[in-house]
């Protein structure tokens, strides 16, 4: 029988399609993602508190070997031969994005009405991407320099 190793990186809970092997017309769908890279991202030994929004923990002076293990572009884009070609667009693509939103936005919690802040609640419940449900949030440009920037 043939194996075919799937991947669910975005899908890492019960409710993946993909939440276990499966045997179709003689073809091995191994289920591996779901369990090997959620124990990664979630190893208490290299983030203590993992499940917590904690990006502090990435400054923390370190020897080069955890570092090197703790940097998600270790693991997240996959290994050897099979890792995934798009891992540098990714990362200069989302470096540029946030670059490009801190130096034209401000960005704050929401306030209602009589000026109250409005505490997020942020919630995950898409079971194929890990995005937050819709919260209430204040952006603006920053000057009118970069209201100028982001129109055009
Ligand atoms: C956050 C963004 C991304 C993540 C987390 C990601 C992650 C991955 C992972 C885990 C694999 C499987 C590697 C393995 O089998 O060991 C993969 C494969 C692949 N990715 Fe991505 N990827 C991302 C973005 C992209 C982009 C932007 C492209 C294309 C422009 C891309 C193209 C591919 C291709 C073609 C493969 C298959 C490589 C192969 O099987 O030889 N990915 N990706």
């Amino acid at each position: 029988m043939t194996t075919i190793p799937i991947l669910t990186i975005g899908t890492a809970d019960t409710r993946s399609p993909f939440g276990s092997d499966a045997s179709r017309h003689g073809w091995l769908i191994a289920c591996t993602g779901k369990y090997t890279y959620r124990a990664i991202v979630r190893d208490e030994k290299l983030y203590p508190n993992a499940h917590a929004f904690v990006p502090e923990r990435f400054l923390e002076e370190t020897d080069d070997v955890t570092k090197k293990k703790m940097d998600p572009k270790s693991y997240v884009f996959g290994f050897g031969r099979r890792r995934c070609p798009g891992a540098n667009l990714t990362d200069s693509s989302l470096w540029y994005l946030m670059v490009c939103m801190m130096d034209t936005l401000d960005i704050s919690k929401a306030t209602d009405d009589f000026g109250n802040v409005i505490e997020p609640k942020v919630d995950f419940n898409n079971s194929v991407f890990r995005i937050p449900d819709p919260f209430q949030v204040d952006i603006r440009p920053r000057s009118e320099q970069a209201l100028k920037v982001i129109s055009h």
